[in-house]
């Protein structure tokens, strides 16, 4: 056995403590929560509802140490090659400001320029713009969404929609709510060949046109790392937002893909939201790995993934105004960390990256929330919330709101007994609790870096590479083969393509 795998089997075997005999033994705020002071206010972190304690926290420094989690750091923020089957940096850092000094420069510039653009249609420069169709996929759409639905709710400097569907339902409920002579639109795509993205985007432009507008490409914008061939498609350079291509998609909402947040929320905004990030890049950067706090939440994926063999964690917002986390989550943790292979191409000899699901509270409650109290399988569950209202209505929702996320949180981890087994509730279950003062830009940016980081730490103890998505390749290729009626397929899907007409 290498020394790795010892490593991970010293874990497996260590004592196995409920979460009442924990709290009984010490004092779990110290050792598991922690409040960060950020720009936009304080986040809490409380990780003391898991089983990790000391020998759990020692073993995983040892796994840290032996990995060489420290040069994996550095690497990260110096702008060396990380991502290796691709042979790129990996730059989401360098876009809020840290990391190589040359890639931070690139950046400034980038985002200098988009500044411009975001100020002029501000300014009425292109007329009088009242709605924005972003249009992208994937990492070119859902930070856009999770982050506009989050900040700019109430008056938007400009409404965005953003569509990601090929399903033309999706598209066409945008047009529902735009007028073409006052909406742009903006293809976001990292390499300009999306299917999805350019499919929907030469439907908006018809859009335009059949709306009366002569030149409808002065309407739309590019967004994207290949900025050839948006020009080549049509885009006037000057409305062409280039990034770096080493910048990864799921990690591209701090580049120009950024555009419609500022859009919607103003440049000053933008860059408060940048600066949240930063702020916890610097934390994760600078700080030990047993006071990490997205090293902390990763120590605690593996341990559940790892070593009691949870297939599954769950995210719960207990915010309406960041419902979209999860399945902004879901992307950043599955396509990031669900490899079969490690860096160096070779099998990976245990789990990887466990399924990320969720919902918001307090609608989970009422629909899944019996499994994770009685079911068979153990979930662990992260819960965020926000202690200021977004609302203006009485205190009491916002109150009841937080009430009962706090109380899922008690409830998972001591239990009850009943008077049968069916009214019985086990208890042990394990969950961690993100609190934010305030969801603003700044608090919102250090979320999500938070969440990078701790992806990037399973990561790197696994052995996986995190910023490639190989994976998503195959259906692609073969979704292009039906179109083109050139392959041949197995038999249940050659009936499906009878059924359907698409023979
Ligand atoms: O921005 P693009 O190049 O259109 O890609 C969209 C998405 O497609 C993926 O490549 C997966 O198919 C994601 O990684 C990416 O965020």
């Amino acid at each position: 056995m290498n020394e790795t795998a010892s490593l991970w089997t010293a874990l497996e075997k260590l004592p196995r403590p409920t979460l009442a005999e924990l709290f009984d033994a010490g004092d779990r705020l110290d050792l598991l929560a922690e409040t960060l002071e950020l720009p936009g206010g304080p986040i809490r972190f409380d990780w003391s509802k898991t089983h990790l304690d000391r020998p759990v926290i020692d073993g995983f420094l040892r796994l840290c140490e032996k990995v060489g989690l420290d040069q994996s750091r550095a690497a990260l923020f110096s702008g060396a090659i990380v991502n290796v089957t691709e042979h790129r940096a990996a730059g989401h850092t360098a876009q809020r400001g840290e990391g190589d000094e040359a890639m931070v420069e690139e950046a400034a510039a980038l985002h200098a320029r988009t500044r411009l653009l975001v100020e002029a249609i501000h300014d009425g420069v292109l007329g009088e713009m009242r709605s924005l169709i972003h249009i992208g996929i994937g990492g070119s759409a859902l930070g856009p969404a999770l982050a506009i639905d989050a900040l700019a709710r109430d008056n938007p400097r400009i409404a965005v929609h953003v569509v990601s569907n090929i399903d033309g339902c999706a598209l066409e409920a945008a047009f529902a709510q735009c007028d073409p002579a006052h909406t742009l639109i903006a293809v976001a795509s990292k390499t300009f060949t999306t299917t999805e993205t350019l499919t929907n985007a030469a439907s908006a432009l018809e859009w335009l046109r059949e709306g009366g507008i002569g030149d409808p490409y002065g309407q739309v914008v590019a967004l994207t790392a290949a900025p050839e061939k948006a020009v080549q498609w049509g885009v006037d350079e000057t409305r062409v937002l280039p990034f770096p291509e080493d910048v990864g998609g799921r990690y591209s909402l701090w580049s120009s893909i950024g555009f419609p947040i500022a859009l919607a929320i103003g440049w000053d905004g933008f860059k408060a939201f940048l600066e949240g990030a930063a702020a916890m890049d610097r934390h994760f950067r600078d700080t030990e790995w047993e006071r990490n706090l997205p090293a902390r939440a990763a120590f605690a994926d593996l341990y559940y993934a790892q070593v009691r063999s949870c297939e599954t964690r769950a995210v719960f917002a207990y915010d309406e105004r960041l419902r979209l986390l999860p399945s902004y989550l879901q992307q950043l943790e599955m396509e990031s960390n669900g490899k079969r292979v490690t860096a160096d191409g070779e099998p990976l000899d245990r789990p990887s990256a466990p399924i990320t699901w969720g919902g918001v509270g307090t609608d989970a409650q009422h629909a899944v929330f019996q499994l994770l109290h009685q079911g068979t399988h153990l979930v662990p569950v992260d819960f965020i919330a926000v202690t200021m209202s977004g609302d203006a209505l009485d205190p009491a929702h916002h109150r009841t709101l937080l009430a009962n996320c706090f109380a899922q949180g008690a409830a998972l981890m001591t239990g009850k007994a009943g008077d049968d087994s069916a009214r019985s509730y086990p208890g042990d279950r394990p969950s961690a609790t993100i609190l934010l003062d305030d969801l603003e830009p700044a608090t919102l940016g250090a979320l999500i870096a938070f969440h990078e980081h701790r992806t990037f730490v399973s990561a790197k103890l696994l052995g996986i590479n995190p910023f490639d998505q190989f994976g998503v390749e195959l259906g692609k290729e073969i979704a292009k083969a039906i179109e083109k009626g050139n392959a041949s397929f197995d038999s249940s899907t050659a009936a499906l393509l009878e059924a359907a007409g698409l023979t």
